[in-house]
């Protein structure tokens, strides 16, 4: 859509690009100053979301003595006189007198006036008498062991994962307040688009519509099928009516291609036209250097967001990785994300002023980053292989045995695997 005549003056006029490490920033705290409201979810719902307040345990962990091992919980030095039997989940009676016993079962409550657990493969018993020696070392869980009643065990802020969601049911709790996940819709902008089929005659099969989703949902976002719009028409009223639509629902709204000045890129005055605050306008950065996040407050009071995704299908992901994805950790009331470093096996170059994401496979066994093929801002064969970015900052470029950060791509365990 660029090309076709030249911009008018009016349009080229445009803000310097922001440095690329200072756009992730401002992206970041204008996200978390617009963090998402706090809800109390029922705990089998709160995987993918974010702690809204510390984690925190109803009760000593764990809460009672517990028995770690089958045996005999024992009072004196023994023989001692079996006088019953204790399983999980109930509250034994004292052992008062000296050389008594009673039974008990992995995970039972230690009676009161125990001394010992003696475990039941170690000890002998005959005519109602057990004889053994206990362990040194005590063959029970102390109370407050693991936590304190009350202690604070994950800070507001912590990714819920299965992990967590354990954790939180062991300390009792049924439900938790946490940020709910963003809620992300998509238009993608392009005549030129196909839906279906190869490309031919002029015409591209639109990569982005089916992908982008894909990688928002990794980044915790919801995004239903009904979400995603597009082709747009190719006109200024086509593109602020499916805007304004999707910011009905959306938190975050990604648009992809018309980021630029050309005749039909309607992106900037759909923005204007809906009265919208950039954040951040052009990025240093290449690929994706007319990547762009707007604001605009909703009719709730509430901050909306645009991310302008370039249409070049690779520096669309630029831009998912560079903004979007600290956008999302702001609003979800997560931390910055930090870049993870690597060692590159080969050179990289640098791209002038700019900084230049370089997509790159890291080998795992050998704990290095290798640069990529097919890496131009219109392909897709490149990312398809590649674990991340390596970050070459301005004025430098990388090489072998250098250690520079990654900006990682969102993937499962597993992929990239071979
Ligand atoms: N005069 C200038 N022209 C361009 C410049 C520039 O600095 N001066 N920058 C180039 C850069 S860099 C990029 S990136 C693109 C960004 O342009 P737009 O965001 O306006 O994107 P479009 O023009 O709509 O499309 C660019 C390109 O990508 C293809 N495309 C778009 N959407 C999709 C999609 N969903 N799936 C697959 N391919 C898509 C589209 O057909 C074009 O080939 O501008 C340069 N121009
Ligand atoms: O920055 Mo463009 O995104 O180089 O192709």
């Amino acid at each position: 859509m660029s090309t076709e005549t030249a911009p008018t003056a009016d349009r080229v006029t445009a803000p310097p690009p922001a440095e690329w490490e200072e756009a992730r920033s401002r992206v970041y705290a204008v996200g978390l100053a617009a963090a998402l409201p706090a809800v109390a979810r029922p705990l089998v719902d709160t995987d993918g979301s974010t702690l809204a307040e510390p984690l925190t345990t109803r009760t000593d962990l764990p809460a009672f003595p517990t028995s770690s091992v089958d045996g005999w919980a024992v009072r004196g030095r023994g023989p001692w006189r079996v006088v019953g039997r204790v399983l999980a989940g109930s509250t034994p009676a004292p052992l008062t007198e000296d050389d008594t016993t009673v039974e008990i079962a992995t995970g039972a409550m230690v009676p009161e006036g125990a001394t010992a657990v003696l475990r039941v493969e170690e000890s002998t018993s005959a005519d109602g008498l057990v004889s053994g020696v206990p362990r040194e070392a005590p063959e029970w869980r102390k109370p407050g062991e693991e936590a304190y009643a009350d202690e604070e065990l994950l800070p507001t802020g912590t990714p819920v994962d299965p992990a967590v969601i354990g954790l939180a049911a062991a300390c009792g709790h049924d439900t938790l307040r946490v940020r709910r996940a963003p809620r992300a819709a998509l238009l993608v902008f392009g005549d030129e688009l196909l839906t279906a089929g190869p490309p031919a005659a002029g015409r591209v099969r639109d990569a982005l519509g089916p992908a982008v989703p894909a990688w928002l949902r990794r980044y915790g976002c919801q995004v239903r099928l009904s979400d995603v719009i597009g082709p747009v028409a190719d006109t200024l009223p086509a593109h602020v009516a499916a805007l304004r639509s999707a910011l009905t629902t959306a938190d975050l709204v990604c648009t992809t291609g018309g980021t630029m000045n050309g005749p039909v890129d309607h992106l900037h005055p759909t923005l204007e036209a809906l009265g919208a605050d950039y954040v951040v306008n052009t990025v240093a950065v290449r690929p994706g250097f007319p990547m762009l996040l707007a604001r605009l407050t909703g009719p709730d009071g509430r901050a909306r967001f645009v991310a302008g995704l370039p249409g070049n299908p690779q520096s669309a992901i630029v831009a998912l990785v560079s903004l979007v994805a600290p956008l999302l950790a702001g609003l979800q009331g997560r931390s910055m994300p930090v870049l993870p470093q690597v060692t590159l096996a080969e050179a990289v170059p640098g791209r002038g002023d700019h900084t230049h994401l370089a997509l790159v496979r890291v080998d795992r066994a050998a704990g290095v980053a290798f640069p990529v093929r097919h890496v131009g801002s219109a392909m897709l064969r490149g990312l398809a292989g590649a674990d991340g970015f390596a970050v070459i900052r301005p004025g430098t470029s990388g090489g072998p045995g250098d250690r520079v950060p990654i900006v990682p791509l969102p993937l499962f365990p597993g992929e990239r695997a071979s």
